[in-house]
């Protein structure tokens, strides 16, 4: 199956109740886990790569033609979106376009409103002539984001309004009180906020630190209009966890493969858990 665009997965996850995840590519191993994950879940998945982390992977095209040919040799069935995480300028989201991606994200939250709505309508207009979706970011995820670390700093929802409307994006990740990175404590996420939100603009949310969120608050943040998680630290987490035991277990072993293949499973498992409590699984 092609890629294709998040676009309907959103709506119709939006629509049901449900989110569908994004995973990070932190390499070629991650990409096969979260494919298998989804297929064994028979789950639609975004796969993404951060826009900081590209060229460590390769670059756009290297992680594009990665991912097609992955979905080629796994017999991949679900849907599958290739989307660019916090694209850092519209050239970064226009590269990402043009090497394949289906979908990205392009990440204005730290410049004023009016110049985040400029440079996301100006991605807009690029991807929508090629059916790619976008989407855009108001407000502060707390812990690191594009390398800087920041305080919590809640969406405005005048401008959330304003973002959406003004600029026809297909998902808006509106910073309510989550984290990149772990928690400390129990994450205070902004649920009153998060519904006038959802109500005001109609657009699918995302949610960007999924990690180590309780389950009852993220149901309650899907139940109020989340469509999509991002998730990227409990699967980095458990790929660590695996390759420091299998050092540990195994102090003679030094070929790569046998290192990386108890963490691929390891990551595919973490992976499979999330698609079971965003409630993706058996919705391809
Ligand atoms: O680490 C990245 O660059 C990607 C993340 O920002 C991703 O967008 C995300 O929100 C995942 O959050 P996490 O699960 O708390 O790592
Ligand atoms: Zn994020």
């Amino acid at each position: 199956m092609a890629l294709v665009s998040m676009k309907e997965m959103l709506q119709e996850a939006k629509q049901e109740g449900y989110a569908v995840g994004q995973f990070n590519m932190n390499g070629l191993e991650f990409a096969q886990a979260f494919l298998l994950a989804a297929e064994e879940e028979q789950a639609p998945i975004i796969l993404a790569s951060s826009d900081r982390l590209v060229d460590y992977l390769g670059g756009f095209k290297t992680v594009a033609v990665m991912v097609n040919a992955l979905m080629e040799e796994l017999n991949i069935t679900v849907p599958v979106a290739l989307h660019l995480d916090h694209g850092m300028s519209v050239d970064r989201c226009k590269q990402a376009i043009d090497a394949g991606y289906t979908s990205v994200m392009i990440d204005g939250s730290h410049s004023p409103i009016d110049e985040n709505i400029a440079m996301t309508r100006e991605v807009v207009t690029y991807a929508k002539e090629k059916g790619v979706s976008v989407e855009a970011e108001v407000g502060t995820v707390g812990g690191q984001e594009d390398g800087m670390v920041g305080g919590i700093q809640y969406a405005d929802i005048d401008e959330c309004v304003r973002i959406v409307g003004e600029t026809g994006i297909d998902a808006l990740a509106a910073a309510l009180g989550s984290v990149h990175g772990p928690y400390q404590g129990e994450p205070k996420l902004g649920f009153d906020e998060m519904k006038e939100i959802s109500e005001k603009t109609a657009a699918p949310l995302v949610l960007h630190g999924g990690s180590g969120i309780p389950l009852h608050q993220l149901h309650r943040a899907i139940e109020l209009g989340h469509a999509k998680v991002n998730v990227n630290t409990e699967n980095i987490q458990a790929w660590t966890a695996s390759v420091r035991k299998t050092l540990a277990d195994n102090p003679d072993v030094y070929e790569p493969r046998l290192i990386l293949l108890p963490a691929i499973e390891a990551v595919k498992e973490a992976a499979k858990t999330k698609m079971k409590e965003f409630k993706t699984s058996g919705r391809a």
